[in-house]
């Protein structure tokens, strides 16, 4: 071998390859063959065993590297399934809409799920229920659903086959895409699920709405968190945002260009909602507001950031009803998206909103507000705020969202945490049971 390696057996032209013909080369030659056709099949056998694991992986199941983010496979099909998935989706009112609402069981979806089944629209819920927290709460969310009338299917936004399905058995006029991986901190702790969710799951939910006909108009999350360094204030829709502090603030800002290259190349309509650190009732239990609440009452200290120089971090909290109303102004005056069969006939609306509340508070007050709340004196651990993606403060300009959605937050921090706290001690009970 190495002799026929040698450079001057290395033919000038490719393929002119003359073999010597000796027994004992003819020999070498079948041998060589044997060990080539082998080594061929052991090849194409990997090729093959790629190709089919990763087609039967990329419908239904999940990468296996979103640790401590645990995904269920999906279940789905059957009469039975079907006929609650139309059950749900069924519109009740006259000119209502058929909405598909993915990330229903989160703390966003399932305010806007109810508000649209309760004004008479279908509403079919889409959600993956993984743990970034507690499940259980998750799970509590969707009885809550239930008892409302709307259905959640369980699956994950990837999965392209589930989706197809929804679509053939649903015609949705819209979908309100919520599902995503949030919080700003924890995409130093897992930064693939970012992309499994953020990006992957955005780019398989609009592959799949430019190719059903007709194309429903998709409104979607956004973050405040796009603003990222920017240091002009209050963030209006026209400042830049191209400095995002997180992995996070990037994978929502990348949703707001891949959302512009749908709309562009196949008319998707498709409005952005940048949301500003919204809290509630069912609100998540990762952020600040909640988890504050939670040790708070356990006697626990609680870290509160603050910028270098004593410089004061804040917040523009806005509360999940005025977001909820956002949601559905952003939903009532979307248009039709223009595209069918994979192509558009004309342009497509393309919109991004702040949802803010106008009114930054700092992180201190917010606990100051807590502690008179809850009666309860909270054992503060002042700290330099870290590293990890967090921004000094946010301060939405809404007059975008006012002059086109008819957006008008109505709810101050003092009185959405009062609504909080009292849905806090409702559920978890005073201190006997708390959140994880
Ligand atoms: O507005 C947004 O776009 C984002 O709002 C929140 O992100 P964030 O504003 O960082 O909310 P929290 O994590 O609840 O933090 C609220 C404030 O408390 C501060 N904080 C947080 C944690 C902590 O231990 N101590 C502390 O002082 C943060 O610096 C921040 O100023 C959500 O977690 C994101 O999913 C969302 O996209």
């Amino acid at each position: 071998m190495s002799q026929m390696m040698h450079i001057d057996n290395i033919p000038s032209t490719p393929g002119k390859f003359k073999m010597e013909k000796s027994p004992y080369h003819r020999q070498r030659l079948y041998s060589s063959l044997a060990k080539l056709t082998f080594w061929s099949f052991v090849f194409i056998g990997l090729i093959f065993m790629f190709f089919f694991r990763s087609s039967s992986s990329s419908s239904s199941q999940v990468p296996s590297d979103l640790s401590r983010r645990s995904l269920r496979t999906s279940s789905y099909g059957g009469p039975v399934w079907e006929k609650r998935v139309k059950a749900s989706a069924k519109i009740r009112s006259r000119n209502g809409f058929s909405v598909l609402v993915t990330g229903a069981a989160g703390f966003v979806g399932t305010h806007v799920s109810v508000a649209l089944k309760r004004r008479g629209d279908g509403v079919l819920g889409l959600d993956n229920f993984n743990d970034y927290y507690d499940p259980s709460l998750k799970r509590a969310r969707q009885a809550l659903l239930e008892r409302t009338g709307v259905y959640i299917v369980e699956g994950d936004i990837n999965d392209v086959a589930l989706l197809k399905k929804l679509f053939d058995i649903v015609g949705f006029t819209h979908v309100m895409h919520l599902a995503a991986q949030a919080g700003v901190r924890y995409a130093m702790e897992n930064p693939s699920s970012y992309v499994h969710s953020n990006i992957a799951g955005l780019v398989t939910m609009l592959e799949v709405c430019k190719s059903v006909n007709p194309q429903p108009a998709i409104v979607w999350a956004s973050s405040s968190s796009v603003y990222g360094l920017n240091t002009k204030v209050p963030f209006s829709e026209r400042d830049r945002t191209d400095q995002p502090a997180s992995l996070y603030a990037a994978t929502k800002k990348a949703g707001e260009e891949i959302a512009h290259t749908y709309n562009h190349i196949y008319g998707l309509s498709l409005t952005g909602l940048r949301f500003f650190t919204v809290y509630g009732p069912w609100g998540r239990p990762d952020m600040a507001y909640f988890f504050f609440t939670r040790d708070i009452l356990k006697g626990k200290s609680i870290p509160i950031f603050e910028a270098p120089n004593h410089g004061t971090v804040a917040r523009d909290f806005t509360y999940i009803d005025d977001i909820v109303k956002g949601c559905l102004a952003a939903l009532d005056t979307a248009e039709k998206s223009t595209g069918s069969g994979g192509k558009k006939s004309g342009p497509a609306q393309l919109r991004v909103y702040n949802l803010g509340n106008t009114s930054p508070v700092p992180v201190s007050d917010l606990v100051s507000i807590l502690e008179r709340l809850l009666k309860v004196k909270a054992k503060r651990l002042v700290m330099k705020l870290p590293r990890n993606g967090d921004v000094q403060f946010t301060h939405a300009n809404i007059s975008l969202a006012q002059r086109e959605l008819g957006y008008k937050p109505t709810t101050d921090l003092q009185t959405g945490l009062k609504k909080f706290v009292r849905w806090y001690l409702s559920y978890y009970g005073n201190g006997k049971k708390s959140a994880q």
